[in-house]
């Protein structure tokens, strides 16, 4: 069984308002991607992993991530607009012999192996799985005015990370519909779940944050130095 990871890390990193792309901020001693690909490389059960990052960044990535930390084999890809986009790029560049992918953001580098490798054994059950956390807090949805419109119950709603496992003809099949129908999700769940797919979630972690703003580094690296 083949088994490729596709890591995006093509965003800008607006909200972290840093001068570089905040996949390349340091993060206790080496780049946040470096964390990322290092869980991803010590994986044995994956046969390949595809880098996608912005194209402006392809020279740099393969000079300062690839060379200097000493990855072998990894794919770099040339990311897209969005998100989305850049998975896509993702998608088309697996060995066509792939039978699942691994989708993950790259600015969360403090995922661990046992949640990867779990998130794949449950998508060769059901075809698809994505890694989430029960909300802690109560969630409302607001109107365009600010006023609450109704409250979901809490017991039903669980906060999806990455990483995303699929069954490669599935996610891929998933990505064509929503670009013929000009469909932008943000996860890949949701892409199956629109083709009326089921979607298996399992429990994930906690710590498994996305460092979106400064703020999340400072949790990281406190994470990190326990
Ligand atoms: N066109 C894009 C946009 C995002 N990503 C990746 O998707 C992950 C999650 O996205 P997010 O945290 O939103 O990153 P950015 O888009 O960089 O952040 P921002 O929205 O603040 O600019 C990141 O690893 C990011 O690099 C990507 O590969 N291609
Ligand atoms: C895919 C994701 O990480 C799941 O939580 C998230 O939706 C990506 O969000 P973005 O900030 O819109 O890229």
């Amino acid at each position: 069984m083949k088994v490729s990871a596709i890591i995006a890390a093509a965003g800008h990193g607006q909200r972290m308002g840093a001068a570089i792309s905040k996949q390349f901020l340091n993060l206790k001693g080496k780049p946040i991607i470096v964390h990322t690909l290092d869980v991803f490389y010590r994986i044995k059960r994956i046969n390949e992993i595809i880098l996608v990052v912005g194209s402006n960044e392809m020279e740099y990535c393969n000079s300062e991530i690839i060379k200097r930390h000493l990855f072998k084999g990894i794919k770099l890809v040339p990311g897209g607009k969005e998100r989305q986009d850049s998975v896509y790029n993702g998608l088309r560049a697996c060995d066509p012999q792939t039978d699942f992918v691994i989708i993950h953001d790259g600015v969360r580098p403090l995922i661990n192996q046992d949640i990867v490798i779990k998130a794949l054994s449950t998508a060769e059950i059901y075809g698809a799985c994505g890694v989430a956390v029960p909300v802690k807090d109560t969630i409302k949805v607001v109107d365009e005015k600010g006023f609450v419109k109704n409250t979901p119950d809490r017991d039903r709603l669980w906060a999806v990370q990455t990483p995303q496992v699929f069954r490669y003809p599935l996610i891929l099949k998933a990505h064509e519909r929503a670009r013929e129908q000009e469909f932008i999700g943000t996860d890949d769940t949701v892409l199956v779940e629109r083709l009326g797919e089921r979607v298996k979630i399992i429990e994930g972690s906690y710590e498994n944050i996305k460092i979106t703003t400064p703020e999340d580094l400072t949790i990281a690296e406190s994470i990190l130095s326990r």
